[in-house]
C-alpha cells in the first residue's frame, strides 16, 4: 500500500500519481481515405489560425464554400494511392515509433502519440496520460524545423488541454532539433545507407522540405533558416563531393507567394537542364506521409521523368530505422533527465 492510500477515506475517489510520460505529436491525418473524412480533417486543419494567417471574417467563407467543396475529393484520391492496410502511413509510423520508444525507455516511462488535427487527438490521449498517474509530461512535436504552423499549434492545443484541467501535470516540450548533432548523424547514416542501396549513382540529391507562405520568414518565423541550416549539416556530414546537394520546398499551397525554390519547378528544370539521375530526401518530415509517398515518390517522379530524367528516387523519412530510433531516444532521454 502506498502512502496515499494509506491517508485515503474510503469514500476517496483513487489517486494514481507520480508517473512519468512522454507523447509524441505528429501533424494529423484523415480516419479514412474518402471524402467525407478528408472534408472533416481538412476542415479542423485549415481553420488553425496558425496554419492559414488570414482574419476569419475572409477566410472561412472562402474555405467553407471553395475549397472544403473542392479539395477533398482529390486530396482522398491521392490518400488511396498510399494508405495501407493499418491505416495512413503518417498515424501508422507514428504509433510504431511511440511503440519503440516504450520498449527502449522502459516501463517506468508511459509513451503514448497524438495527432494535431483528428485522432488520436491531444486532449484525448493527455486525459489518458493523467488517468494513468502521468504527472510529469514530456511533449515531442515530432518537427525537426520549428514553425509556428507546426511547432507552436501543438503547445497551442496542450495549453488549451490543461486550461480545462483541475489537475495538471508538469510538461517539458522538446525543442526542435534541426541541427543537434544526433539528429544530423542519424539523417547523414540513413541518406548514406539508401544512397549506396540504388541500382544508380544520382548526380543530385535534392533536400525536399515543406513549404510556407513565404510572408512567415519575414514575420520572424525560424522556419526557413532552421531547413537551410539542416541542409548545410547534412551536406558538411555526408561529404560526398561527386553529389550536388539541391534545397526546395514543396506542398504549396494557395495563391499566396511560398518559400522558394519550388520543388516541382526544380524537378522540372534539372530534367530539362540535362540531370539524368536524381533523388529526393524529405528532412522535414519525422514520418512518411502523403507529401512524400505521393507528392514525390509518385507525382515528383513523373515530373521527372516526363521532363527528361531517367532515374529517380524517392528516399524513406527516419521513420522507425535505427538511426531514427537512435536518434530519437538520445533527444528524449535528454529531456527526459531528472525526471527518471
Ligand atoms: C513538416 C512540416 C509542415 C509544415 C511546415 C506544413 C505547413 C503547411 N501545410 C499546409 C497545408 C496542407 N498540408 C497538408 C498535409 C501535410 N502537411 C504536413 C506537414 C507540414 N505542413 C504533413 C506531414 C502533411 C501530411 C498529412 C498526411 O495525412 O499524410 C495538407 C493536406 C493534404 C492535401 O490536401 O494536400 C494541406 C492542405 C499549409 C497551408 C501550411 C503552412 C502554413
Ligand atoms: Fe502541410
Ligand atoms: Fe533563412
Amino acid at each position: 500500500m502506498t502512502w496515499r492510500e494509506q491517508q485515503l477515506p474510503p469514500e476517496h475517489p483513487p489517486v494514481r500519481s507520480g508517473g512519468v510520460g512522454v507523447l509524441l505529436v505528429n501533424l494529423g491525418t484523415p480516419d479514412a481515405p474518402d471524402t467525407a473524412s478528408v472534408k472533416r480533417y481538412l476542415g479542423e486543419f485549415l481553420s488553425d489560425k496558425r496554419v492559414v494567417e488570414i482574419p476569419d471574417l475572409i477566410w472561412q467563407p472562402i474555405l467553407r464554400a471553395v475549397i472544403l467543396n473542392t479539395r477533398p475529393k482529390k486530396s482522398a484520391a491521392a490518400y488511396q494511392k498510399v494508405w495501407t492496410a493499418e491505416g495512413s502511413p503518417l498515424a501508422v509510423i507514428t504509433r510504431q515509433q511511440a511503440e519503440a520508444m516504450q520498449a527502449r525507455l522502459g516501463e517506468r516511462v508511459r509513451v503514448d502519440w497524438a495527432m494535431r488535427y483528428g485522432t488520436p487527438s491531444i486532449p484525448e490521449r493527455l486525459q489518458v496520460m493523467m488517468e494513468a498517474g502521468c504527472e510529469r509530461i514530456v511533449l515531442a512535436p515530432m518537427y525537426p524545423q520549428y514553425s509556428g504552423a507546426t511547432t507552436a499549434t501543438v503547445v497551442d492545443k496542450v495549453g488549451d488541454t490543461l486550461r480545462a484541467m483541475r489537475w495538471q501535470p508538469a510538461m517539458r516540450t522538446m525543442p526542435p532539433y534541426h541541427d543537434d548533432p544526433a539528429h544530423i548523424e542519424a539523417l547523414a547514416k540513413d541518406t548514406a545507407r539508401q544512397l549506396d542501396a540504388l541500382d544508380f549513382e544520382p548526380e543530385v540529391l535534392l533536400l525536399s522540405y515543406h513549404g510556407m507562405p513565404e510572408r512567415t520568414l519575414h514575420l520572424g518565423d525560424p522556419y526557413h533558416c532552421q531547413c537551410q541550416k539542416t541542409s548545410r549539416l547534412l551536406e558538411e556530414a555526408m561529404a560526398r563531393p561527386g553529389l550536388r546537394f539541391v534545397t526546395t520546398f514543396q506542398s504549396r499551397f494557395g495563391p499566396a507567394k511560398w518559400l522558394e525554390p519550388a520543388t516541382d519547378n526544380t524537378l522540372q528544370k534539372e530534367a530539362a537542364a540535362g540531370t539524368k539521375r536524381l533523388a529526393v530526401a524529405m528532412p522535414g518530415f519525422s514520418a512518411d506521409c502523403l507529401e512524400t509517398l505521393e507528392e514525390i515518390a509518385i507525382e515528383g517522379r513523373e515530373t521527372f521523368i516526363e521532363g527528361g530524367g531517367e532515374e529517380f528516387a524517392a528516399l524513406s523519412c527516419l521513420n522507425t530505422s535505427d538511426a531514427g530510433l537512435d536518434m530519437l531516444e538520445t533527444l528524449l532521454r535528454r529531456e527526459l533527465s531528472g525526471w527518471c
